[in-house]
């Protein structure tokens, strides 16, 4: 039975499969297989491309579900073990650019105290580093930064979209980010595939960055890939009593594509101080409910 309804599916949807382009594509692949594993009846192990859509992170409801989560096969730990690696070796890239305190030249001090300094590292890629104080303890910050990355589209209108495709453990991820329209569409939209870590060192949080792969991810059409990375976020309690937290973030990024520097180099300092912007306009949003 299940073979015929395989066929005849195939058959309807043929000229719709040789349209589709991307993710449509992926998505296809993945059930395809799918449905192929089913028909001959094969143990279920769970499919690389479901760990890519982030399914693992589900907790397994039944006792037959969790089995078959838990036969997941060894090179899927490896490859998240990879992961890790590669995310606690930006952190180390990133720190040693930003720890290096010579060379860097301000390029945007604002009235509320924000400085945003820049620097060309060897190979002329310019870096910039922002150093702002922000009213929320490193806790809040690491929720709204890394644990609720997906929601941060909602308050901030630079991201298109962010999604979680793989989660290993508490601390490291692989996301895929959006950036949205600029205005004028001068620099056109990018996509990033990145890793995400997270450290804590007593009341210190890293969250640091850097462009990775995803064999089932490859660039969206009509996209230019950019690389971001090696990046980091370093959030200090500042230490008085009040709550806040000194915030240092690096923003080291390639947008690729044909761009004069000019316009690049202006629009990542800018990219950065409306981030930072409304970050704020979020923190205090939030701080409102509460106190109502
Ligand atoms: C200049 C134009 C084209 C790009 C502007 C968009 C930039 C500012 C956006 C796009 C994707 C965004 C990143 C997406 C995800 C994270 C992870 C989070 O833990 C900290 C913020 C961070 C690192 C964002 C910083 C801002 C970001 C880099």
């Amino acid at each position: 039975m299940l073979p015929a309804v395989v066929k005849l599916c195939c058959g309807i949807s043929y000229p719709h499969v040789r349209s589709a382009t991307g993710l449509e594509r992926i998505a296809m692949a993945a059930i395809g297989q799918e449905i192929a594993h089913m028909s001959k009846g094969g143990v279920l192990t769970v499919p690389r491309w479901a760990s890519a859509v982030g399914q693992l992170r589900s907790v397994p409801h039944s006792g037959e579900k969790s089995e078959v989560l838990t036969k997941r096969p060894v090179a899927l730990r490896e490859e998240e073990l990879a992961y890790v690696k590669q995310g606690q070796e930006a952190l180390q890239k990133a720190l040693d650019i930003v720890e290096d305190k010579t060379g860097w030249k301000i390029e945007i001090s604002e009235k509320n105290g924000d400085v945003i300094y820049s620097k060309t590292l060897p190979g002329s890629r310019k870096v910039f580093r922002l150093e702002a104080v922000l009213d929320a303890s490193p806790e809040e910050l690491h929720d709204h930064l890394f644990v609720r990355v997906e929601q941060m589209k909602q308050w901030n209108p630079n991201i298109r979209n962010i999604r979680v495709l793989k989660q290993i453990g508490d601390s490291t991820m692989v996301t895929h980010e959006v950036s949205a329209e600029t205005p004028g569409n001068l620099i056109g939209q990018r996509d990033f595939l990145s890793v995400r870590h997270c450290s804590k060192q007593k009341s210190c949080i890293y969250l640091a960055g850097m462009a990775t792969e995803l064999e089932s991810y490859p660039p969206l059409k009509g996209f230019v890939r950019a690389q971001d990375g090696p990046t980091c976020i370093i959030i200090q309690p500042t230490g008085d009593d009040t709550g806040r937290s000194r915030f240092t973030w690096l923003l080291n990024m390639d947008l690729k594509g044909w761009l004069p520097k000019s316009i690049v180099n202006q629009a990542l300092p800018r990219a950065q101080a409306d981030f930072t912007c409304y970050l704020r306009r979020h923190l205090s949003a939030g701080s409102e409910l509460r106190q109502h």
